[in-house]
C-alpha cells in the first residue's frame, strides 16, 4: 500500500519544518458510546498538546473537556484494523467496536484509519488517607473515516501522527529538530544486570520498559550483563557513536560501572558531550533513580520503573556532578556517595540477605545498632565556598548540545520509516485498547470521526523493527579497542583526568580543615537519596557542585543513633545545627584516612579496599536523563 503520495510528502515537510504550519490541527470527532449519550467533540492538536472539547449546546457537557499536555504524550501509531474471528466474537473491549458487516450483511471493508495517541497522565488519588500521585497510561483513539478509501483516511491519520511527533520533537528540542541541531536519531544502549535486586530485572524490563519504548518508537539495543564489570568493559571499549543515550537497568552498582567505563575512555570528552546517561531502578538501593525523581518532583512510588522508562523516552537531560576519587593510586568516579562506618557496614554486610530485597537494610540496621562499632581515623575537608543563595544550585537543562556527530537522516525520513512499521496491525493486537464507533451511513461526509480516551491498564505491545536484543556478547569486540588502554584492568589510563580538564588543581592547604578521632561513620553524599527509602542529603541537587559530608562521632548514644537512622527515610535525621555527635558540612573535597585501615569503605555502595581516599567534586560533569524540562 502506498501511503505517502508525493503531494503529501511535500505537505508533511511543510508541517515539520514550518513552525506556523506546525501550530495546529483541528477536526470534529464523534463519540458513540453505548453507555453514554453520543457526543460531538472538537479536537485540537497543537504545540501545547491535545484538547478534546465536547460540543455543548445544552451545557450538559460543561467541564468535560479533556486536555493532554504535549509533555505527557510519548507517541502515537497509525493503524488499519484487520478483521479476525476473535475480534468479531469479543466485540473489542466492550465499549465500541468497528462494525464488522454493513446492513446487507456483507463483510465491511474497513476503510477507516486509526490514530492511537499514547500518553501518561499525572493522576492524584487518595489512598489510606494519603494523596498518591502517579502516572497512568491513557490511550486516545482517533478514528478517521471521512473519506471513501482507506488510503485517504490513512493519509489524514498520518498527517495527525506526523504533526504529533513533530510537536513532541519541538517540545523536547525547544523548537528545533534533530536535523537542524545535528543530533543523530535517538537510539538507546541498554545494559541490564539480571542479578540486580531480587533478580527480576529482565522480567521487569520486558513488562514495564519495553512497552513504553515501543509506544514512543525509540529504538534500542539491549545487552544483558554476564558478570561483574561487563558493563564497564562494554562502555569503555566499544564504539558508542551510534547511541545517543546509555541506560542501565539494575542498581547503582551497575550505573557506577557505566560512569567509570565512560570516563576512562580515551575519548571521554566526546562521549559525555554527546551521550546522556539514564537509569531504570531494578536494584536493591536505587539511590540515583530516587534522587532524579525527587529533584524533578516526579512520582517515584508506586511505579518507579514506569517513571524511569518515561524518562528514557522523554529526551530531557541535565548536567550531573561527579566525584573524582583517588584511592590506592587509582582514580575512580562516583555519582552517589562515599561511606565509611555504620551505613557502609549495613550496606555491605546485609548482602547475605539479598533475596529479601530492600528489607535486608532494615534487618541489618537493627543488628548493627545492637553491635555498635566505632572506627579511628582522620577526616580533612575543604568547605564549599558559598556563593549567593541559589547561584550554585541552579541546575540548567541541556537542550541543545552541539553535536560533533553528523548525520544525514532527516526527521522526515525517520518518521516515514517509523510510519511504515506502523501499518497493518491486527485488530486482535488492540482488543484491549478501547476502539471506536463512528456514525454510520451519514448522509453527508461531514468531518465527524470519533475519539475516545481510556485509562487502559492492560495493553498489547508491538516491537519496533529497529530494536535489537543481544544476549550473546561478542567479547572479541571488546578485547582490542581504540577507545581504551590495552589491558582489561587498565583502571588508570593515560587519558587526561576529569579534574585536570574541568577544574584544575585543588586549592592550597590553608583551606583544609582537619579532624582526628573516633567515628561511628563518615558518609559523603552528592545525591538526595542513597536508596529509594533513604533521604540522606535533602539539600542535595543533581548539579549543586557540593559534597554533603555527614560525620557521626564516637560517644553518640544508641537512641540518638536509632533516631537518626529511623528519620533517614523522611530526611529529618540531620540536626538543624551541628552538635557534639553529628555534624553536617558542605564541602568541595575531602580526604579520609582510616587508621589501621579498619572498617568497610564504599564508593556508590560498592566496597573498595579500606585505605586513605581523596575525593573532589567535578560539577556537572556528565549528562543525566531527567523526567521533564527544567524551567
Ligand atoms: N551478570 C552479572 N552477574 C553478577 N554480577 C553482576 C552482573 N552484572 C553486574 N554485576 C555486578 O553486580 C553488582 C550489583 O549490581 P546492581 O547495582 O545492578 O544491583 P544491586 O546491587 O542490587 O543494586 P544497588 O547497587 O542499587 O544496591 C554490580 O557491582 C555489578 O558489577
Amino acid at each position: 500500500m502506498q501511503i505517502n503520495s508525493p503531494r503529501h510528502e511535500v505537505e508533511s515537510q511543510k508541517l515539520l519544518y514550518s513552525s506556523s504550519a506546525l501550530s495546529e490541527l483541528r477536526d470534529t470527532f464523534y463519540s458513540n458510546s453505548k453507555k453514554k449519550k453520543s457526543s460531538v467533540f472538537h479536537v485540537v492538536l497543537n504545540s501545547c498538546g491535545l484538547l478534546l472539547q465536547r460540543n455543548t449546546t445544552d451545557n450538559t457537557g460543561a467541564g468535560k473537556d479533556h486536555f493532554v499536555p504535549i509533555s505527557d504524550i510519548i507517541g502515537g501509531r497509525c493503524v488499519r484494523l484487520q478483521r479476525s474471528p476473535r475480534f468479531k466474537s469479543t466485540g473489542g473491549c466492550g465499549v465500541c467496536t468497528p462494525s464488522i458487516s454493513d446492513k446487507d450483511g456483507k463483510p465491511n471493508e474497513d476503510e477507516d484509519a486509526y490514530l492511537y495517541v499514547f500518553a501518561y497522565i499525572l493522576k492524584r488519588q487518595k489512598r489510606n488517607m494519603r494523596n498518591v500521585v502517579k502516572r497512568e497510561r491513557t490511550v486516545i483513539t482517533l478514528r478517521f473515516r471521512s473519506f471513501d478509501s482507506h488510503e485517504d483516511n490513512m493519509r489524514e491519520a498520518e498527517k495527525w501522527y506526523k504533526t504529533l511527533k513533530a510537536h513532541r520533537e519541538n517540545y523536547v528540542l525547544e523548537g528545533a529538530t534533530r536535523c537542524t541541531l545535528n543530533i543523530p536519531p535517538k537510539r538507546i544502549l541498554i545494559l541490564l544486570n539480571p542479578k540486580s535486586g531480587s533478580g527480576k530485572a529482565r522480567e521487569l524490563f520486558h513488562r514495564q520498559v519495553v512497552p513504553v519504548l515501543n509506544e514512543a518508537e525509540v529504538p534500542y539495543d539491549l545487552y544483558v550483563t554476564k558478570h561483574s564489570n561487563y558493563a564497564y568493559d562494554f562502555v569503555k571499549k566499544r564504539d558508542l557513536s551510534v547511541w545517543t543515550e546509555i541506560a542501565t537497568v539494575g542498581g547503582d552498582g551497575l550505573f557506577h560501572e557505566v560512569v567509570n567505563g565512560v570516563l576512562k575512555r580515551l575519548d571521554w570528552e566526546d562521549v559525555i558531550e554527546n551521550i546522556s546517561l539514564g537509569i531504570v531502578p531494578c536494584g536493591s538501593g536505587n539511590g540515583l533513580a530516587r534522587s532524579i525523581a525527587h529533584c524533578h518532583e516526579e512520582p517515584y512510588d508506586p511505579k518507579p520503573i514506569l517513571g524511569a522508562a518515561l524518562t528514557l523516552v522523554g529526551g530531557h537531560s541535565t548536567p550531573m556532578d561527579i566525584v573524582e576519587i583517588e584511592v590506592q593510586d587509582k582514580v575512580m568516579y562516583s555519582f552517589l556517595s562515599v561511606g565509611w562506618g555504620l551505613i557502609s557496614d549495613i550496606d555491605i554486610e546485609s548482602e547475605r540477605l539479598r533475596p529479601l530485597g530492600y528489607q535486608r537494610f532494615t534487618i541489618w540496621t537493627l543488628h548493627r545498632l545492637i553491635n555498635l562499632r566505632t572506627y579511628r581515623g582522620r577526616i580533612s575537608y575543604i568547605p564549599k565556598e558559598e556563593t549567593e543563595p541559589g547561584a550554585m544550585s541552579s541546575p540548567h537543562e541541556i537542550s541543545r548540545s552541539k553535536r560533533s556527530l553528523q548525520h544525514s537522516i532527516s526527521l522526515q525520513e525517520t518518521l516515514d520509516k517509523q510510519y511504515k512499521s506502523n501499518d497493518h496491525i491486527s485488530s486482535t493486537e488492540f482488543e484491549d485498547v478501547i476502539s471506536l464507533e463512528t456514525l454510520a451511513n451519514q448522509s453527508f461526509r461531514s468531518r465527524c470521526d470519533s475519539w475516545l480516551s481510556s485509562g487502559s491498564r492492560k495493553s498489547t505491545y508491538y516491537s519496533i523493527a529497529e530494536s535489537l536484543y543481544h544476549s550473546i556478547s561478542d567479547t572479541s569486540e571488546c578485547s582490542a579497542s581504540p577507545y581504551a588502554e590495552g589491558t582489561d584492568d587498565a583502571d588508570d589510563p593515560q587519558c587526561e583526568r576529569l579534574s585536570e580538564k574541568k577544574v584544575g588543581p585543588l586549592p592550597n592547604s590553608s583551606k583544609w580543615i582537619v579532624e582526628e578521632g573516633e567515628f561511628v561513620m563518615i558518609h559523603a553524599a552528592y545525591q538526595s537519596h542513597l536508596g529509594s527509602d533513604c533521604f540522606f542529603a535533602p539539600q542535595s541537587k543533581l548539579n549543586d557542585g557540593t559534597i554533603h559530608l555527614v560525620i557521626i562521632y564516637g560517644g553518640i548514644s544508641r537512641s540518638q543513633l536509632l533516631n537518626f537512622l529511623i528519620n533517614m527515610s523522611s530526611g529529618t535525621h540531620l540536626p538543624s545545627q551541628n552538635n557534639d555527635f553529628i555534624k553536617v558540612v558542605r564541602v568541595e573535597a575531602f580526604h579520609l584516612t582510616p587508621h589501621e585501615n579498619n572498617g568497610i569503605l564504599t564508593v556508590d555502595g560498592e566496597r573498595v579496599k579500606c585505605s586513605p581516599l581523596q575525593a573532589r567534586i567535578i560539577p556537572g560533569a556528565v549528562k543525566i536523563m531527567i523526567p521533564k524540562k527544567m524551567h
